[in-house]
């Protein structure tokens, strides 16, 4: 079996969640299997060595659980950005939309340099809003971003579409198109 055989085999597709017409991937049972957690984390970490990237963000919730250990694996600092009012130091912050919703994301100001060249870690590119906002954010914050990096693209929604005008030539890795 090849890693992305492997990967694909441990998603689980949840019709009509968490809203009516959504085909939710669920990652938990990847999550739960070692032996394809740990090949998706050297994967990412790969990704990242091979973008020169120095610093690694995470995406709450479920792109905490990715980034975390790609960043140890790569022997970079992980950046969250998280959901809006979890952070307590002084943030700069992003609303944007995504396949369900509405939301507004964080990030430390400080956490980010010039000079940083920054992998944003997810699990999932949907409609690409959420990835989208992390770039507005990591720029704000006066770093560059070496390039995305999810687990799933999902190619029925414009989310790459959307991110290739915005990236400035830094590549989207997706190990898995749905
Ligand atoms: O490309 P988009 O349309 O922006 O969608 C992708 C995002 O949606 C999910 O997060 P969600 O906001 O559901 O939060 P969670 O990680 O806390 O479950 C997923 O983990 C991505 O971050
Ligand atoms: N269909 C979907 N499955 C899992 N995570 C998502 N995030 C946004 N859309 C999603």
């Amino acid at each position: 079996m090849t890693v992305t055989e492997l990967l694909l085999s441990r998603i689980r597709d949840v019709p009509d969640y968490p809203k009516p017409g959504v085909l939710f991937k669920d990652i938990t049972p990847l999550l739960a299997d070692p032996e394809a957690f740990t090949a998706l984390t050297d994967a990412l970490a790969g990704l990242c060595s091979a973008h020169g990237a120095t610093k690694i963000v995470g995406l709450e919730a479920r792109g905490f659980i990715l980034a975390a250990p790609v960043a140890v694996r790569a022997g970079l600092g992980f950046v969250p950005v998280r959901k809006a009012g979890k952070l307590p130091g002084a943030t700069l912050s992003q609303a944007y939309e995504l396949e369900y919703g509405t939301a507004e994301i964080e990030i430390h100001a400080e956490d980010l340099a010039a000079g940083d060249r920054v992998m944003v870690i997810d699990d999932v590119l949907a409609t690409g809003g959420t990835a989208e906002a992390s770039i507005e954010l990591i720029r704000r914050a006066g770093a560059e971003v070496a390039g995305v990096a999810v687990l799933m693209e999902l190619g029925f929604l414009p989310g790459r579409a959307r991110l290739e005008p915005v990236l400035n030539g830094a590549p989207l890795n997706a190990l898995i198109t749905v």
